[in-house]
């Protein structure tokens, strides 16, 4: 069975939201939130860098696994807890850099052939989406569904693993009978009607992560 190459993270991560500005983290750490990821598109390193920075001091001050998406230089520069890459920045990252540095990597799958190939670099978890259908990301490829979750999770057994993709607080419980270690959400949280509840209604069902 594979292992992890990179440091390790609990099998159950809990909770994880993806949010796209300092503001969000710092008010989901304070809200009893521990995983959680800083998402910023398609801006220089050079303009997310303060941001990156301030993240990584609430993740450090919250005792929180703080995984920073895409900026994988300024994670590594200023000690993020871990990087999280999809499948076509596998090829342009410097891996071992991340690795040496002692940052954990995550890395997105779709399907089983993205599973291979994210084996192929074992990373600390792997993401499976995405799971339902989404607004918040152009998706190229169809929803996996629960049962191609729960396949992927078997599939995988003890290898950290996280669903991602249109999970709302209704359909969690569904993804977390899966198995899997734990669900990311984005607009569960943020497109919320009242965010500190759909928190806590989520921290409830997935949890804050194992230590
Ligand atoms: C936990 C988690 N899973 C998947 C993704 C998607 O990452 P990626 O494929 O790199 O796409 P972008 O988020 O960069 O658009 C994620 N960010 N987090
Ligand atoms: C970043 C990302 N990667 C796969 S789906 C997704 C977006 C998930 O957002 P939501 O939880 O609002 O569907
Ligand atoms: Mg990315």
């Amino acid at each position: 069975m594979y292992r992890p190459d990179f440091p390790a993270t609990p099998f159950r991560l809990g909770l994880y939201p993806v949010v796209d500005s300092v503001e969000w983290i710092e008010r989901l750490l304070d809200a009893g939130v521990r995983t959680i990821q800083l998402r910023i598109k398609d801006k220089t390193d050079d303009a997310v860098e303060a941001d990156v920075i301030a993240a990584i001091a609430l993740g450090k001050r919250y005792t929180a696994r703080l995984f920073i998406n895409d900026y994988w230089r300024l994670a590594i520069t200023h000690q993020a807890y871990g990087v999280h890459l999809g499948q076509e920045d596998l090829q342009t990252t410097d891996l071992a850099a991340i690795r040496q540095a002692g940052l954990r990597l995550g890395v997105s799958t779709h399907d089983d052939m993205e599973i291979d190939v994210a084996l192929a670099v074992r990373p600390s978890y792997i993401a499976l989406g995405h799971v339902f259908p989404t607004q918040t990301k152009q998706m190229p490829s169809a929803p996996q569904g629960l049962q191609q979750l729960a396949a992927h999770v078997k599939r995988l057994g003890d290898y950290p693993t996280v669903a991602i993709g249109g999970i709302s607080l209704a359909r969690a419980p569904a993804v977390l009978e899966t198995g899997v270690g734990s669900v990311a959400v984005v607009s569960a949280i943020t497109q919320a009607e009242d965010w500190r509840k759909a928190t806590a209604q989520l921290l409830a069902l997935a949890g804050a992560g194992d230590e």
